[in-house]
């Protein structure tokens, strides 16, 4: 089952679940593990996992393959800021690491819909400000129109993402490789599930990356253009 037991909630958000990897910044948590927002909707919860395996994420270690490193180039957009960099040769299409975070779902009244009104369940989880709407780590994980079979609050769009602001891995220092001199993306998120069946967001290479080489995905037009108010 999943429990309590298994998953943190975050209450104690700043709590470390390991030592973390060297260049590791204070303030926040190293998680090993996914951990849940105190006010994830328990519904949801069946959602992230398989129906034969219950949820029960496994500890994922930070691998050897890579580092933390602060941008020193002056020419790089994220100078001074932090990086993931390759400390060995990684081979093309590996799973680097999976991007761990604090698990939140956002729930809409379907506005385009007013046939449809919210399931009164959901509207305990309804309401007040968005704590992770300008966060710069927080990654989509999974969306449900208010029509899907699948969520449990019909007449509400649902949107479960991963969040690793306060609390996450070394996979929140993974950069866009937008204004990086002669990089184009050698990494991607994937949705990938853990041992224990878990759904969660990837990081895995896309081609042969060398030792000492960054590590560069694509945030997304849509990601950009939410921080520059332009979708091009
Ligand atoms: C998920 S974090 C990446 C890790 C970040 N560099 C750090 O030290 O925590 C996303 C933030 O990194 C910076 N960043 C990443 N890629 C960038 C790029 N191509 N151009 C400008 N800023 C970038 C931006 O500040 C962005 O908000």
């Amino acid at each position: 089952m999943w429990g309590r037991r298994r998953l943190c909630r975050d209450g104690d958000v700043r709590r470390n679940d390991a030592t973390p990897p060297p260049s590791w910044p204070p303030g926040v948590a190293y998680l090993v593990r996914p951990r849940l927002e105190r006010a994830f909707p328990k519904e949801l919860v069946p959602l992230l996992t398989t129906n034969a395996v219950p949820f029960n994420p496994r500890p994922s270690t930070h691998p050897s393959s890579v580092g933390i490193k602060i941008v020193s180039d002056p020419s790089h957009p994220a100078h001074g800021q932090r990086s993931l960099v390759a400390l060995k040769r990684i081979s093309r299409n590996t799973l680097v690491l999976p991007y761990l975070g604090v698990l939140h779902a956002t729930l809409t009244a379907a506005v385009d819909d007013p046939a449809t009104t919210p399931n009164p369940l959901a509207l305990k989880y309804m309401g007040g400000p968005d704590p992770h709407a300008d966060s710069d780590y927080d990654l989509s994980l999974l969306r449900l129109s208010a029509s899907d079979i699948r969520n449990p609050f019909p007449g509400t769009h649902v949107s479960i993402g991963v969040d690793a602001a306060q609390a996450g891995n070394a996979a929140r220092f993974v950069n866009d490789y937008r204004g990086v001199s002669g990089a184009g993306a050698n990494a991607e998120f994937r949705l990938g599930r853990g041992e224990g069946g878990e759904m969660r967001m990837e990081v895995w290479s896309r081609r042969d990356i060398n030792k000492g080489e960054e590590l560069l995905v694509s945030y997304g037009k849509g990601w950009w253009g939410a921080r520059t108010g332009n979708s091009s």
